[in-house]
């Protein structure tokens, strides 16, 4: 028996974040393997002209709860959605509302955050880290409160280079941030951000630092623990392989390459890609929450979630891997035939930015011009070109992050719950899982069906010959022009000519000798 599974049996768990990549996979393991849980409050906000129920819903039919829905036919009934915006004063939850939350929780994951790099720090800073004191300060007033697991980023200190399982201090007090927004307007918001945030290289990762700062300081007598995942990726295992539905991280750039639009990014092939499928940081988050519960250590414990100590694997690796499956598995209607390298140096970025990027985008929106529609190739590809500038900090360097606390908890498990909440990432077979990926991106994200694929080949094959004949086209007119205008080339042209000639003769000659 699953000494985990039971103990979330018969509980009430809040989660922030649950419609959200990692949101949607803890609601799915909770329910398949603790079918008896009592019941799952989400905070949810109404959005994109859907209610809250709708939003559930679609959550619940989805392909990735199939299973659920096998094992958990009222899994409906176990989840109750509660009308919340983190950015309002107390998430403007109503008062009934807010009353059984703070009576009946007993355990809480908060994984809501704004994941966006180039977020205004005013916002970044309302949701990472002022919607996370708000939630303490609720989570103070439960008296059934066991655990609270606190979702970071193996980034928040990215401006380190090796990075222990401790919280380290910003050099301005959260709080102080926190007051200030209040009255700073946001000219000088602007102005002072790049000060506050020194080496971080966004947003994002610096409030997520004053984020964890703010967990240690209103912790008070709470029962915390803080995971801290790295670059999350595709389901490796549960509940099926591949399953992604978002474009960040490595997704937009493998949609990117696999349609033919990235050609090449500026990342170092050898540094390590630390990457760690989303089923393993699910899987760890719920082992973090009963040992935090049930074992209740004296301090905060911080948990690394990442690949790179135990089961290292670099971005040419990973690179040639994402390539080499798109041989296998085309994405339909691509741009170009998936082709893509690193570089290394400025000089290179540009000439590829120029040549292999604005170019091709700006020669097939002539192309749409003429054809009486709306270009809009140069604007997706700047869109690509900002994306990439974004990812460039995470792709050229390494980080080395300790895993003591995570080891540690993978010996208290039991052999069955090593195996149903398994975060051992040592067993992951890269090329395995980075396969599936791509498939999950094709079939999850694009919903792309695989029956496509003979169709998709057939596609490449065309735009490999337009490749080729663009090519000779574009090489005889720049050789014609060159020939009319320079005395070298004339020369250069006569020799090859008469050199052809000659060889041609020779060949001739001797076949006619043989004969
Ligand atoms: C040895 C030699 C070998 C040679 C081999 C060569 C191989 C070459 C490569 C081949 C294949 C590549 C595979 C490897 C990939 C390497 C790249 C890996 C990247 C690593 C990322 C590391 C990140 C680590 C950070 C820490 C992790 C975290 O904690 S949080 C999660 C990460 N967060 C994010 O990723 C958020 C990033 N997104 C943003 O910040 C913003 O969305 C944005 C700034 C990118 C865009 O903002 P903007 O306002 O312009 O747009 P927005 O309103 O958001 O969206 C508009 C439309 O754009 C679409 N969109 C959004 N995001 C992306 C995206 N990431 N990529 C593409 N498109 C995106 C969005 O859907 C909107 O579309 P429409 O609705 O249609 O308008
Ligand atoms: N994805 C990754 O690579 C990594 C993620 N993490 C961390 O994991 C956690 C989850 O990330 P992920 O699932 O990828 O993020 P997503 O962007 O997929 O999900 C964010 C969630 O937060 C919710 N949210 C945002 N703003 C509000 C608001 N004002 N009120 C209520 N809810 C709100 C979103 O709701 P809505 O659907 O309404 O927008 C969504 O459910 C975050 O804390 C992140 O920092 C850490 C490392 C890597």
């Amino acid at each position: 028996m699953s000494m985990i599974a039971a103990f979330y049996g018969g509980k009430s768990i809040l989660i922030t974040g649950a419609t959200g990549f990692l949101g949607k996979v803890l609601i799915e393991k909770l329910c398949r393997t603790s079918p008896d849980l009592k019941v799952i409050y989400i905070l949810v906000r109404p959005k994109a002209g859907h209610t809250l129920q709708q939003r559930v819903s679609q959550i619940i039919n989805s392909k990735l709860f199939e299973k659920v829905r096998e094992v958990c036919p009222n899994v409906h009934e176990k989840i109750r959605a509660i009308s919340a915006d983190l950015n309002q004063n107390d998430f403007a939850i109503s008062k009934e509302d807010m009353q059984e939350l703070l009576s009946c929780t007993n355990i809480i994951f908060h994984c809501a955050a704004t994941v966006r790099f180039d977020d205004h720090l005013r916002h970044a800073v309302q949701l990472n880290v002022t919607a996370t004191q708000q939630l303490l300060f609720m989570a103070s007033q439960m008296p059934k409160l066991e655990a609270f697991i606190h979702i970071s980023t193996a980034f928040s200190n990215c401006n380190l280079k090796h990075i222990d399982e401790v919280i380290y201090p910003c050099s301005v007090e959260p709080k102080k941030i926190i007051d200030s927004m209040e009255w700073w307007d946001d000219a000088i918001v602007d102005e002072i951000a790049p000060k506050l945030m020194g080496d971080w290289p966004n947003t994002y990762t610096y409030t997520k630092a004053l984020g964890e700062m703010v967990v240690q300081q209103e912790s008070g007598n709470l029962n915390i623990a803080i995971i801290r995942p790295s670059i999350v990726g595709a389901t490796w295992q549960e509940p099926f392989p591949g399953w992604v539905d978002n474009l960040n991280g490595p997704n937009g750039m493998i949609v990117a390459a696999g349609r033919g639009f990235l050609r090449a990014i500026r990342a170092s092939p050898l540094a390590v890609a630390d990457l760690i499928p989303v089923d393993t940081v699910i899987n760890l988050t719920l082992a973090v929450g009963w040992y935090t519960a049930v074992h209740r250590p004296k301090s905060t414990l911080i948990y690394h979630c990442t690949s790179g100590n135990l089961n290292p694997c670099n971005w040419g690796k990973m690179g040639c891997q994402v390539l080499s499956t798109f041989e296998k598995i085309p994405f339909e209607k691509a741009f170009r035939r998936p082709h893509a390298d690193f570089t290394a140096n400025t000089i290179t970025v540009h000439y590829r930015n120029a040549v292999s990027h604005r170019a091709p985008a700006m020669i097939y929106d002539i192309y749409l011009w003429l054809t009486g529609r709306k270009p809009r190739m140069t604007k997706l590809m700047n869109r690509l070109l900002r994306t990439i500038s974004m990812l460039e900090y995470f792709i050229n360097r390494s980080w080395e992050w300790s895993t003591y606390n995570t080891e540690m908890l993978m010996s208290e498990l039991s052999p069955e719950d090593q195996r149903i909440f398994n975060f051992d990432v040592r067993q992951l077979n890269w090329l395995e899982y980075i396969e599936n990926y791509v498939l999950g991106v094709k079939k999850y994200l694009l919903k792309e069906d695989m029956a496509g694929i003979p169709e998709a080949k057939q596609h490449l094959r065309r735009l490999q010959n337009i490749y080729y004949l663009f090519n000779t086209v574009f090489f005889l007119i720049a050789w014609r022009l060159l020939i009319a205008r320079s005395q070298i080339a004339r020369n250069v042209w006569f020799f090859i000519v008469s050199f052809c000639y000659k060889f041609l003769s020779y060949f001739r000659a001797s076949s006619t000798l043989k004969a």
